[in-house]
Parts: structure tokens; C-alpha cells; sequence
């Protein structure tokens, strides 16, 4: 049992010892401990509570005896740390791997965080400031009012060249899949300003409106200024 726990204990333990320990080199055990075995043993419980474990090497076992209370190896002993990492001369975000075709080293730093952010788009896209109660909440309630915005009786067929006539800044209308509106009242109200509005008057504006803002619902936006719908020219 002894030569069992001592090949256990020994285990990672480095052969080579200096000298076998003489008896001095044992730790003296201060606390109360089991009478040793020569000594004589009633068998009955003692008087006092003693609730603390026993010794491990037992203090008078041969274990203990020949090679003093067990080292205890810790991983480092076993296994040496890696050698620090040069952190000192490191660049941040870039692999200390000199291979380019390696995967990129888990402490860079994000790439996100390096890389300066692309250039935003910082071209002014073309929102006008809009005069004092030209909001699109005072478009809508303008909408609602029941004022006649397109300024027409019933609704047309519209030739493109009837809506040529349509171009001008009190009389413009437009046409935008397939619909003619008079936007007339709605110039002032253009996020985009009245001069690109007017980019549109008296022509077909399909294209254009698409291309700049084909989110926009034109169908909502202009409900109330409907004068009709755009027709092929009539064959003469
Ligand atoms: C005739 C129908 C049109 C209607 C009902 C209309 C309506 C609108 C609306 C509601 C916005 C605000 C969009 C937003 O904030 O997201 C807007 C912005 C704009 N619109 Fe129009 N639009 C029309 C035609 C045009 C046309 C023909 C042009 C000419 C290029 C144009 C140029 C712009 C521009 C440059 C902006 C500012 C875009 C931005 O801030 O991103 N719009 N328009």
C-alpha cells in the first residue's frame, strides 16, 4: 500500500534528490493528532470534540518518514508559460505573423477600430430649408382643407402637348406614371426645393422623380392636385 501512495505522490516529482531528509526535516505537527500506533489504545471515544480531518502523509508513516510532507507541483513546474508576447513593440491591428497568409492574430485590434471610417457622402443632397408653414405636416392639412388645388373641373385626357402648355411657375403641371398633376401648389411645399420641382413642369416626370426619390409615394403626396391622365398624342 506504502510503495502504491508513494509512486502516486511521486508522480511529476523530480528523481533526483539531494539527500534522503533526516528526521529533522520532517514538519513538526503542532496539532493534537492520533496517539501513535506503540502507544496504548483504549478504543474509546476521547472526551473532547475533535472534528478536524487527519493528516495526509499520516504522521508516522514511512511515507512521511522517508521523504517529508509531499511537494506539491503546480502546472507552471510542469509545464513552462509560453514567453510573453511583444507587446511592447506591437502595432496596433497589425499580426505580429510575418505571414500575410496567415489568419489574423485574435488580439489585433478590431479591424472596425482602426480603419479610419470611409468618407461619408457629406455632398448636400439637395434639402431645401422651406419657408415658414411650407412643412409637410401644413401640405397635408392644406391637402384636407378641401381647397381645390387642381384647379380644374373634371378630370382629363391629357396629351403631352397639352401638358407642354403646363410649364410655368403659377401653371405647372407634370405627369408621373401615367398621372397629370398640377403641382402648382405644391412647389413651395417641395422638400427638394421648387427649382428641381420645376425640372418636371409641363413633361413627363416619371424618370426623374424615380431616380431621385423612388421611396415617395407621388400618388399620396399630390391626391388632391390630380387633373387627369397622360395619354399618347393623338394621330393627326
Ligand atoms: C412632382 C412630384 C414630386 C414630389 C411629390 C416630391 C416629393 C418629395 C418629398 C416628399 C421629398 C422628401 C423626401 C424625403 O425626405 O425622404 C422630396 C425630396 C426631394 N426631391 Fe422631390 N418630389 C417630386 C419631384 C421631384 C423632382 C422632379 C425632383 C427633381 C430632381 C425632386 C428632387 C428632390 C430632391 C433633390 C429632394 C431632397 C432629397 C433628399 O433630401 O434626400 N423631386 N421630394
Amino acid at each position: 500500500m506504502s510503495s502504491y501512495l508513494r509512486s502516486w505522490l511521486g508522480t511529476g516529482i523530480p528523481a533526483a534528490r539531494p539527500s534522503p531528509p533526516t528526521q529533522d526535516d520532517i514538519p513538526v505537527i503542532s496539532r493534537s493528532s492520533p496517539p501513535p500506533p506503540d502507544e496504548e489504545d483504549d478504543g474509546e471515544a476521547t472526551e473532547t470534540e475533535d472534528n478536524s480531518p487527519p493528516l495526509f502523509p499520516s504522521p508516522y508513516s514511512a511515507q512521511r518518514a522517508s521523504s517529508g510532507v509531499p511537494r506539491i507541483i503546480t502546472d507552471t513546474q510542469l509545464m513552462p508559460p509560453p514567453p510573453p508576447p511583444q507587446l511592447a513593440s506591437r502595432t496596433p491591428g497589425v499580426s505580429s505573423n510575418s505571414s500575410s497568409l496567415s489568419a489574423p492574430s485574435t488580439l489585433a485590434v478590431p479591424y472596425t477600430t482602426t480603419k479610419p471610417p470611409a468618407k461619408l457622402n457629406t455632398k448636400k443632397k439637395g434639402k431645401v430649408a422651406l419657408a415658414p408653414g411650407h412643412s409637410p405636416l401644413d401640405w397635408a392639412n392644406l391637402k384636407a382643407s378641401g381647397e381645390d388645388l387642381r384647379g380644374v373641373d373634371t378630370l382629363m385626357r391629357i396629351p403631352p402637348s397639352v401638358l407642354k402648355q403646363h410649364n410655368k411657375r403659377d401653371d405647372a403641371w407634370t405627369a408621373i406614371n401615367g398621372k397629370v398633376y398640377n403641382m402648382t401648389a405644391y412647389l413651395p411645399f417641395h422638400p427638394g426645393g421648387e427649382k428641381e420641382l420645376m425640372r418636371v413642369a409641363g413633361r413627363d416626370g416619371t424618370k426623374l422623380f424615380a431616380s431621385t426619390h423612388a421611396w415617395v409615394n407621388a400618388d399620396f403626396m399630390l391626391d388632391a392636385c390630380l387633373v387627369g391622365f397622360l395619354i399618347p398624342e393623338p394621330s393627326t
